[in-house]
């Protein structure tokens, strides 16, 4: 039986006018959203990086390079998906996620119940396994979302013959 593993992970995105603000997988009403190869979910490039790190797996920029034109606009929860798939082969899954979403705006506290299902859900956790918090730059960096991540890993469970389930 494998020991517990801790990942971290972090991600800026700059702001633009007029483009889609994507956090967790859920679409944030924004003035201004991430300029991105992808759909620039900094929240799901965190968390993707940190179950990455958590078993010293690279990160998401060698699996998805900014130069392949296959991931323009591509919709990260197929990166933290790929992430996740990864992490499933060797032998563990996530057991608790917490994340500092740096932003300073939109609020983003009317969101977290949704960002938090929505994560948990992708992560095949419950809520409550899913801490999230909101801060603001207080105003060094009003064009700039930052995003940083830690995921606690666990192994999974064995059946007969050691062979891994759920
Ligand atoms: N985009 C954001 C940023 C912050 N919040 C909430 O505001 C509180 C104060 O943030 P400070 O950075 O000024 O300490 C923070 O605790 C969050 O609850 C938010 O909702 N959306
Ligand atoms: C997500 C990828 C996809 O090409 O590019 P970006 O959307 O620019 O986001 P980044 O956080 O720089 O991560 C690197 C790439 O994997």
């Amino acid at each position: 039986m494998g020991r517990m593993r801790i990942g971290y992970g972090e991600d800026s995105h700059r702001l633009e006018a007029g483009r889609p603000l994507w956090l967790g997988g859920v679409r944030i009403e924004s003035p201004h959203g991430p300029v991105a190869h992808s759909d620039g979910d900094a929240l799901l490039h965190a968390v993707a990086d940190a179950l990455l790190s958590a078993l010293a797996l690279g990160d998401i920029g060698q699996l998805f390079p900014d130069t392949d034109p296959r991931w323009r606009g591509v919709d990260s929860t197929v990166i933290l998906a790929e992430a996740l798939r990864r992490v499933r082969a060797e032998g563990y899954r996530p057991r608790q996620v917490n994340a500092v979403v740096t932003l300073d705006r939109p609020k983003l506290t009317p969101h977290r119940e949704r960002i938090q299902e929505r994560l948990a859900h992708l992560l095949a956790l419950s809520a409550g396994d899913v801490g999230l918090s909101f801060k603001t730059s207080e105003g060094l960096a009003p064009a700039h979302v930052q995003v940083r991540a830690v995921v606690l890993l666990e192994p999974l469970p064995q059946g007969p013959g050691g062979v891994w389930t759920a």
